[in-house]
């Protein structure tokens, strides 16, 4: 699977852009980074990609996803992943619910369901808290079921927004490892925003800087 930007712009009402178009081929299994001052519109950016743009803001350009045109597609039907850091697990689910929430349609059946939620439980370092109240859980383990819930949508790319940031730095560490491995293992392209070079340089990929500049002016 691979993500190709082309031309990509936003503008509110009739604001002029927020950035310059912007082109990008990400790989299979490639993180690229997104970084930039505050307000250049990272976040809405991943939005543009994912289909989420709030009411507003529109976008000219185009997103494709292993070369197929993705861009007026609404969002469930581009199976995008989206991770951001106060991703919050369902409150009157248990962690297992919530992460059966997430589970790719493709898997059905009861048992079957089960077996592949308690399967990405252990995954995730979180074997036996299938019927645990999420609110029971350390941040490190909310953080972990956030992105294994949206994980097991089975998505064809994966758009984090500042994932780690709430996290401690051995947590941070620990979870960046998690989900790169679990990009790189399903080939899958990911795009993360983040203000910390430390991430970037975890990702082994490109960083794209957000600029204004026009291209030649
Ligand atoms: N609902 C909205 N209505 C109007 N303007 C908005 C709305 N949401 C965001 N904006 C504006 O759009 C611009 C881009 O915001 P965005 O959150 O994408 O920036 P960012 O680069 O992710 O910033 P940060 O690094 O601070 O998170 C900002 O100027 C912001 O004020």
């Amino acid at each position: 699977m691979t993500l190709e930007i082309t031309g990509l712009s936003v503008r509110f009402r009739n604001e002029p852009p927020l950035f310059a178009p912007l082109d990008l081929h990400v790989a299979a299994g490639e993180v690229t980074t997104v970084m930039g001052p505050s307000g250049i519109g990272k976040s809405t950016l991943l939005d543009a990609i994912g289909g989420h743009l709030v009411a507003g803001f529109t976008m000219t350009g185009s997103v494709r996803l292993d070369g197929q045109e993705v861009t007026h597609l609404p969002p469930e039907a581009r199976r995008i992943g989206l991770m951001f850091q106060d991703a919050a697990l369902f409150p009157h689910l248990s962690v297992g619910d919530n992460l059966a929430f997430g589970l790719a349609r493709e898997i059905r059946g009861r048992a079957a369901r089960r077996a592949a939620v308690e399967a990405a439980l252990e995954q995730a370092g979180l074997a036996g808290l299938y019927e645990r109240d999420p609110a029971t859980l350390s941040g490190g383990q909310r953080a972990r079921a956030a992105l294994m819930r949206t994980l097991l949508a089975d998505p064809q790319a994966l758009l984090l927004d500042e994932p780690f940031s709430r996290l401690d730095a051995a947590r941070r560490a620990a979870m960046r490892d998690f989900a790169f491995a679990h990009i790189r293992d399903r080939a899958i392209p990911a795009l993360m925003v983040t203000h910390d070079p430390a991430d970037a340089e975890a990702t082994g990929g490109p960083v794209l800087s957000l600029t204004t500049e026009m291209p030649g002016g």
